[in-house]
């Protein structure tokens, strides 16, 4: 692959400070999280852009200053006259909760008139969240789903993870339709087993692997906190196990970092129980740091 695209929406985000009742500014988002963490492990030759839509003002032209800094390339495909969403992290004993100001945000138009995507040809791999798709009006959703459909017939891979965030959709049954038509375009599925026990009724964590593989993704990871990975690969199922973190200071991203250090390991030829490995232990250096983009 010569490109990895990551598609979806960066916000500001403020993160828990030292002191209490403070907090920091910095810009994240699932797949901008990805992306960041992809860029870091990737070989130089292996381009990671970001697809999104951003507004006009200050605070969108940081985010452009801001994600060239980090070696990604904007594909801000889309500047209509909006700003970013806005997220903050609550933790309760490091386990992450957020709240969010992002529904009427530039990001939401991303896919109004989108055709094809940016810059992708055979071989390479494309990226998206169920956060992806819960952001975008109906139209918005079905052309993206319609690109990723035409990139497909093409040669190029779809990894997803369906990220559920049920406060993002109008009502648990829309989000796991459309969370399943995602999953239907992916190649490789990246979900975590509490939010799909959760909102799929999972009775255990091979039961969501095989709801994925029979959705047609023929690399699964399933990833279940601090518990082992269950990896599920046409040659058959492995279980990898994270080693210990000393403490959890805040979860946000642990699960984007994972994708980045999984998608990038397979990328670099590892066997993909060492691409997990890889996943779990830059995962276990990010929830080591408050917010959500750790200089690992
Ligand atoms: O919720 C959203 O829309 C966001 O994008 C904010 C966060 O940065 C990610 O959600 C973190 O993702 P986890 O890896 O699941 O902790």
């Amino acid at each position: 692959m010569t490109r990895l695209l990551c598609i979806g929406e960066c916000m500001l985000e403020l993160a828990p400070a030292e002191a209490p009742e403070t907090f920091r500014a910095g810009f994240a988002g699932d797949t901008f999280n990805t992306a960041w963490y992809a860029r870091r492990l990737a070989p130089a030759g292996l381009e990671v852009a970001y697809m999104t839509a951003v507004g006009q003002d200050t605070v969108s032209e940081r985010l452009e200053v801001f994600t060239r800094a980090a070696g990604i390339v904007p594909d801000f495909i889309r500047r209509p006259d909006r700003t970013l969403g806005l997220y903050m992290i609550e933790l309760t004993e490091g386990e992450r909760s957020f709240a969010y100001w992002r529904g009427q945000s530039a990001a939401r138009t991303l896919a109004d008139d989108l055709d094809d995507l940016p810059g992708i040809g055979p071989g390479d791999m494309v990226y998206l969240s169920g956060i992806t798709l819960a952001i975008l009006p109906e139209a918005g959703r079905a052309r993206l789903l319609a690109a990723l459909d035409r990139a497909r017939a093409e040669g190029v891979r779809v990894a997803f993870d369906p990220n559920l965030r049920p406060r993002l959709w109008p009502s648990a049954d829309v989000m796991r339709a459309v969370v399943m038509e995602g999953a239907r375009r992916a190649d490789i599925a990246l979900p975590s087993f509490d939010d799909e026990a959760t909102w799929f009724g999972d009775s255990d964590i091979a039961a969501t692997a095989d709801r994925y593989a029979t959705a047609g993704a023929r690399m699964i990871a399933v990833k279940d906190g601090p518990r082992p990975v269950l990896l599920r690969t046409p040659d058959g199922a492995a279980w990898v196990a994270p080693r210990p973190v000393d403490q959890i200071v805040d979860s946000t991203a642990a699960g984007d970092a994972f994708n980045a250090g999984f998608l990038i390991g397979l990328e670099a030829g590892l066997p993909p129980t060492e691409a997990v490995q890889q996943g779990c232990d830059i995962a276990a250096k990010v929830v080591a740091r408050r917010g959500a983009l750790a200089d690992i």
